[in-house]
């Protein structure tokens, strides 16, 4: 399993399976190889389907990021961490708004694990707008408190945040070059936005910094997802980034 990412990392796309069918998640990724892409695993399959099904992808030899996102008392999160580590799984998250201790806390679960995971603090989701944005902050900076958030996340511990690409240029300015930035709100040209507002294709969020591609319905919904996972892997097999 790999901690790091390679130079050119040839499974920089993380699918996004956001099913509440098990026979259709397993339909496609029956068709994904796991040398070509990651997966991630969210709230919604978690629940239906379980830690089995998620030990089970591991097996299968994909890596897989378990996005459950925690944001409770540092305690709680750390044994829930641990726990999401016992799985076999590549990387895990919580949110950057519980604070340092709580961060702190779920580094040192993911670490003392015997099977370490990386750790990811979402900042800023992706589906928020200005608008929503400053309903909760009482403030319209969004890119700002993206800023603010990760570096309190690398200040803490994390190994990364989770982002929109929007924030990538900004944000290599200011994080090591090793803090993964890890980006949801993926839409190669032409797809549907559905209910995403911070978004950028491939391409442009590769060339902005970014280390890894959340990328769930433009695949996931697509009549040919592996040609879709393949055209996106293309227009990003030569990109690398300089900072
Ligand atoms: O943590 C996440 O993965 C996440 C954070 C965020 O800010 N925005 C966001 O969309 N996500 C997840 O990324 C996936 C995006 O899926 P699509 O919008 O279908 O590409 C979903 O599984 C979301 O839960």
């Amino acid at each position: 399993m790999l901690l790091d990412t390679n130079p050119i990392d040839s499974k920089r796309v993380i699918v996004a399976l956001d099913f509440d069918n098990l026979n259709a998640a397993m339909a496609l990724v029956d068709q994904l190889n796991p040398e070509e892409c990651r997966l991630k695993v969210g709230k919604e399959m978690f629940t239906l389907f379980g830690p089995d099904w998620v030990r089970r992808l591991v097996d299968e030899g994909f890596d897989v990021f378990l996005d459950l996102k925690f944001h409770d008392i540092p305690n709680t999160v750390a044994k829930a961490v641990k726990a999401a580590t016992s799985l076999g799984v590549w990387m895990v998250n919580v949110h950057a708004s519980g604070g340092p201790d709580m961060i702190e806390a779920a580094k040192d679960a993911a670490m003392s694990s015997h099977n370490p995971s990386l750790l990811t603090a979402v900042t800023i989701l992706t589906s928020m707008d200005e608008r929503q944005f400053s309903a909760v902050y009482d403030e319209n900076h969004i890119a700002n408190k993206v800023t603010e958030l990760a570096l309190l996340a690398q200040n803490s511990g994390a190994d990364g945040v989770v982002c929109s690409a929007k924030e990538a240029i900004l944000l290599r300015q200011q994080v090591k070059s090793t803090f993964k930035l890890v980006t949801p709100g993926i839409r190669p040209t032409g797809s549907d936005v559905n209910d995403q507002k911070r978004i950028m294709t491939p391409s442009d969020a590769i060339s902005s910094g970014v280390d890894y591609l959340v990328v769930g319905r433009p695949i996931t919904q697509a009549k040919e997802p592996t040609n879709v996972l393949s055209s996106i892997n293309a227009s990003i097999k030569n990109i690398v980034y300089e900072n």
